[in-house]
């Protein structure tokens, strides 16, 4: 038993996004290429009396400070599957922008599940950890692995991606976010629009072999993001920050999952930081961010 533990857990872009038809439970199939990204959470959780939370960071809007919280409900949830209480007051430092489409709330909620595990004084590789993320969301399975890995299923079922080097990305953080749900069901508006008649995902064979190689250049040219399309509908003002991003030297550019924050792959740490300096000055972002991938998941610091 521990009296106080904190765990850092990144946020994630989308390398490839192939999103396939809608499924009868309202999910669809993906094949979801995560990379997790030097952005990080801080959540720390001590003893408490019931479930309580504390969010501190500078954009924090709309999150959740009561039992919606998804670190709150990770907290539940374990606790429920270990028949112990629920007795936990957490603490969530947020710098991973809120509604970006960079799983902020997932890593919470993964980073909760790693802390109250090891406050209650459970093996953090039982399996209860991963059960409980994947009930609680889609992508909260990532967050406790971290690193680079493909999902299939709704995103849950993880296979790691063996990659070479360090990738350098800049993203463009947005005012306000965008609803998942509702980009998911812009984008089957516009499949259905187009007659569009959608077969199973499939991964990229390119991006596979630019991960392997560390090829920057070649990872760039393979991004793809099924989402895109439909947050560009939903927010058309973000065609104008790609299209600064790439005139100012990036080798990649989409739309982070569901979006809006963009992300921008650089040749080198030092086109990154320049990178984040052009996006912040053309007044197409509500800032500019560096960070590098891939680094691991939810970990005790
Ligand atoms: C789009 C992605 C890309 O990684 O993330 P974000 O960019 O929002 O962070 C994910 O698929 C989001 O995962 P997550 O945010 O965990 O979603 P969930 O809570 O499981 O589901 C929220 C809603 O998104 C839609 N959804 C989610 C996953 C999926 N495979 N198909 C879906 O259609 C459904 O409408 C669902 O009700
Ligand atoms: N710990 C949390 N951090 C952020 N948002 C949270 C959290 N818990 C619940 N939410 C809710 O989840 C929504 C989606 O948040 P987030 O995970 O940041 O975005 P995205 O799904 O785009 O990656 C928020 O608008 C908020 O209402």
């Amino acid at each position: 038993m521990n009296a106080r533990t904190t765990v850092r857990v990144p946020a994630k872009v989308n390398l490839q996004l192939a999103v396939g038809p809608l499924r009868d439970d309202g999910y669809h199939d993906l094949v979801n290429v995560f990379h997790a990204v030097s952005l990080f959470d801080e959540v720390t959780a001590e003893p408490g009396a019931g479930t309580t939370v504390r969010v501190e960071g500078e954009s924090i809007e709309g999150v959740p400070v009561d039992g919606d919280n998804l670190a709150a409900r990770a907290a539940r949830m374990l606790a429920a599957r270990l028949g112990v209480e629920p007795d936990v007051s957490l603490t969530i430092r947020k710098a991973i922008p809120v509604a970006g489409g960079m799983a902020g709330g997932s890593a919470d909620a993964a980073a909760a599940l790693v802390a109250c595990a090891r406050l209650w004084g459970v093996d953090p590789t039982s399996p209860h950890l991963y059960e409980s993320a994947a009930a609680l969301g889609s992508d909260v399975p990532f967050a406790l692995l971290g690193g680079t890995a493909v999902g299939t299923g709704r995103g849950e079922v993880l296979a790691p991606v063996e990659t070479v080097g360090r990738f350098h990305w800049v993203f463009a953080l947005a005012d306000g976010g965008l609803s998942t749900p509702a980009v998911y069901a812009e984008c089957d508006r516009l499949r259905e629009a187009a007659g569009v008649r959608q077969g199973p995902p499939q991964a990229s064979p390119d991006l596979m072999a630019a991960l392997a190689s560390g090829d920057a250049e070649a990872l760039g040219a393979a991004l793809h993001n099924d989402l895109q399309d439909a947050a560009l509908s939903l927010r058309p003002s973000l065609a104008a920050t790609l299209a600064a991003g790439r005139e100012s030297g990036a080798i990649g550019a989409l739309v982070s999952g569901s979006g809006p924050t963009c992300a921008f792959l650089a040749e080198s740490e030092e086109r990154a930081v320049s990178l984040a300096a052009s996006l912040a000055g053309a007044g197409v972002a509500r800032s500019a961010v560096a960070a590098h991938g891939p680094v691991p998941g939810a970990t005790v610091i």
